[in-house]
């Protein structure tokens, strides 16, 4: 039995795989700037946050029908289901996806289309979490915002990701005030690269449900307690931290540390494709560092399903799958 465990930070377009850049670039008649696999893989070196972010925005305009968002989401939660994955809570970037020939609707219903599939097929539940890009003006985002709500898209909550320090938090206050007042599920990327200070801003100002990410808090005691205190979840991923140098080393991951202290963390593969894994390789990454016992093992797959926006229900009984499967390694 694998270790059953729910995926709450990846971002579908950071599931595609270089094949699949290749075949949709030649489908959708799309000229890429690599005449080769081997040359476009090439480019996976990155020496920062920014430096992924620009191939990864380049390589995701090779999207451009509902049926390619359904493909690739399909293909992503077939992977995570062969990893162990349960349920998964999928981010996308709308602003990426917008302003070409495709809608919006046909996007979501797309990526929906795909879920629904994996629902029939695994078994696999999932949330769909619209995340708004910190580098492009906030008022752009409210506009957006505005659109997803008033059109009635079918998203269950949203995010904010891309590019983080110089564009703290605070920024995006109002466009978090009007989601959470229509009954949307609240997350934010903060403490990857960016300072403590914007976790604090996270929580206080956006009154997140999540924190994705969220390394940097261990720079600052007094959050530390306030977010064990409030068993607020962090949704960490390792190969992510390792391949866009927020850590050195998989040795110096602050993850064991986080974990000792209380702290809800969960792990999460944000990029796979672009990292080097799935959640299996995220999992078999920190084993060979750091050997966790099956009591680590089982706190992190519980606090990944606590930390979802599944019903109670829903919890309970997939958390009684991770004690089953710690039961049987005993
Ligand atoms: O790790 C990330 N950080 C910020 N934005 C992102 N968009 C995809 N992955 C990331
Ligand atoms: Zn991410």
């Amino acid at each position: 039995m694998k270790l059953p465990v729910a995926e709450l930070h990846v971002h579908l377009e950071g599931t595609l795989e270089p094949e699949m850049i290749m075949a949709l670039a030649k489908k959708n008649s799309i000229e890429l700037p690599y005449a080769s696999i081997e040359e476009l893989r090439a480019q996976y070196q990155f020496t920062n946050l920014q430096s992924f972010l620009d191939l990864f925005y380049a390589n995701m305009a090779v999207l451009r029908t509902a049926q390619d968002f359904r493909e690739i989401t399909v293909a992503y939660l077939q992977r995570a289901h062969d990893s162990g994955v349960r349920h998964v809570e999928l981010f996308f970037d709308p602003q990426a996806h917008i302003g070409g020939a495709l809608d919006l609707r046909e996007v979501i219903a797309g990526i929906r289309a795909g879920l629904a599939d994996g629902l029939e097929r695994w078994e696999l539940s999932s949330k769909l979490i619209a995340c708004f890009w910190r580098h492009a003006p906030a008022s752009e985002a409210m506009e957006l915002m505005k659109v997803l709500v008033e059109q009635k898209h079918d998203i269950d909550g949203i995010g904010l990701d891309s590019s983080e320090v110089g564009f703290p938090p605070e920024l995006f206050t109002e466009v978090f005030d009007y989601a959470r007042a229509h009954g949307l599920h609240v997350v934010a990327h903060a403490g990857e690269e960016g300072p403590a200070e914007y976790i604090w801003q996270a929580l206080d100002l956006l009154k997140v449900q999540r924190v994705d990410h969220g390394i940097r808090s261990l720079d600052d005691p007094q959050l530390v307690q306030r977010l064990v205190d409030e068993q607020m979840p962090l949704t960490v991923c390792p190969l992510s931290n390792i391949r866009l140098r927020a850590v050195d080393t998989m040795a110096e991951h602050p993850l064991p540390q986080m974990l000792a202290k209380g702290l809800k963390v969960s792990v999460h593969s944000d990029d796979p494709a672009y990292f080097g894994g799935y959640m299996d390789a995220n999992f078999d990454a920190l084993m060979e560092q750091f050997s966790f016992s099956s009591e680590q093992l089982a706190t992190l797959a519980k606090n990944s399903f606590e930390s979802s926006f599944l019903d109670e229900q829903s919890k309970q009984a997939l958390v009684a799958e991770v004690q089953a499967w710690a039961e049987q390694q005993k």
